[in-house]
């Protein structure tokens, strides 16, 4: 099969854990005589000092002639530390979002049994953790109207949601509900928010279209706690925007590690797999970074294109590679290996023709059947 992957690499550790799981997907092309063609292309600070945009015309064209796209990080501190910058690289990913209508990320939460200890949780909070976050993409307050005075005497940003934004994400959580435990969570904070109360009312609406499916409702501020108080509870996250950044990134303390965990953005006319990550600037150039979330998310892909088979080769190759207590340095491994030394020996694991899959090694919390 060929198939044509749009990459953006984008900035800080992007680049270098995106060459990972490259690798990987080549890996997995040799041992099951696949060729992914890759189309390069910038984003973000790159983007911007190469061309003035942070999403090059070319970018969004190449992303649009993809069967899909791996996407790396973007952002750079001259940016974040510049509250006065009118272009920055956010904008490229967001513009992306929009431009490919990226609606639903999906963004995965398991743990690893040799890595319970990493979480500050008690490792039997942690033990067996597997909830999904489904995060609305490309609406709500990241997308509405927004100014600043020009004295900065004040700023505003407007929280919009159609009714069609969230009919279409929760018709995919429902349905992805269905392949797992069966129990959607929405998170809002309907006592407060006009925006939430009308998610309150959809999601009621369509839930009745599901009857197989238990549906419970939670104010975001109980959910941050619960998610680190209890998160067995949870099954599929339903969420809008901004609460979904919020809490993955919370939830990613469950995981160890935010090098661990991939994505989903599944689009309207394309989807693209991006760890949850950022640039993690301090590390980049530096060897450290964990590719492993990146990997993890070229599997995401793999799982687009129907490829699932390929996709549970590069999730064991991940958990064989953790169970032999090999590691980038956040892991505080027993091995500790670098981030091209970790991508290196996932690919050779893959490619290598008696390296079989065990089936506890798959760790189906992470894929994305739907
Ligand atoms: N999707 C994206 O591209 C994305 C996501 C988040 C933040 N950002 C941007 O990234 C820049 C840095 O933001 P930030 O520091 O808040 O978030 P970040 O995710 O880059 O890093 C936060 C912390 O997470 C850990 N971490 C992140 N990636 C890791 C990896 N692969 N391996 C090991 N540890 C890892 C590190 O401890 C790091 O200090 C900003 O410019 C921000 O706007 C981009
Ligand atoms: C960089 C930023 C625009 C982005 C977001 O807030 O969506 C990031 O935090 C993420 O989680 O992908
Ligand atoms: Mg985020």
């Amino acid at each position: 099969m060929k198939k044509k992957i749009a990459v953006l690499p984008g900035d800080g550790i992007g680049p270098e854990v995106t060459w990972q799981a490259i690798k990987a997907l080549d890996a997995v092309g040799d041992r099951f005589d696949h060729y992914f063609e890759y189309c390069f292309a910038d984003v973000g600070a790159t983007a911007i000092d190469k061309t003035g945009s942070p999403l090059p015309d070319l970018t969004l064209e190449a992303c649009m002639n993809a069967d899909a796209v791996l996407f790396g990080a973007i952002g750079d501190p001259k940016y974040d530390n510049d509250p006065n910058a009118k272009v920055r690289p956010e904008q490229g990913l967001l513009a992306l979002r929009k431009g490919l209508g990226l609606y639903a990320n999906i963004r995965p939460v398991t743990t690893y049994s040799n890595l319970l200890h990493l979480s500050p949780l008690k490792e039997n909070k942690v033990k067996d953790v597997d909830l999904v976050i489904f995060r609305e993409l490309t609406g709500g307050i990241y997308f509405g109207e927004k100014g600043r005075a020009e004295d900065n005497s004040s700023a505003f940003d407007t929280c919009l949601y159609k009714r069609e934004e969230i009919e279409r994400i929760t018709h995919l959580s429902f349905q992805h509900a269905r392949q797992r435990r069966k129990k959607v969570t929405l998170v809002d904070k309907a006592n407060v928010l006009e925006n939430s109360r009308l998610w309150r009312h959809v999601v009621q609406e369509l839930s009745t279209g599901y009857p197989d499916i238990e549906l419970d409702y939670m104010f975001v501020d109980n959910a941050a706690m619960q998610l680190i108080q209890w998160p067995k509870q949870f099954d599929v996250v339903l969420t809008s925007n901004m609460f979904g950044d919020i809490l993955s990134d919370e939830a990613s303390v469950i995981a160890g590690s935010m090098g661990l965990l991939p994505s989903a953005s599944i689009g309207l006319h394309t989807s693209m797999f991006e760890p949850i990550h950022g640039s993690y600037p301090q590390a980049a150039g530096s060897d450290i970074a964990n590719p492993m979330a990146a990997i993890l998310s070229a599997a995401m892909l793999l799982d687009s294109l129907e490829l699932f088979e390929e996709a549970k080769v590069i999730r064991a190759a991940v958990t064989t590679l953790l169970e032999k207590g090999i590691g980038t340095p956040e892991l505080s491994p027993r091995i500790t290996y670098g981030t091209t030394q970790i991508g290196d020996t996932i690919a050779h694991m893959i490619a290598e023709p008696d390296f079989m899959i065990k089936d506890d090694q798959v760790n189906e919390g992470i894929s994305t059947i739907i």
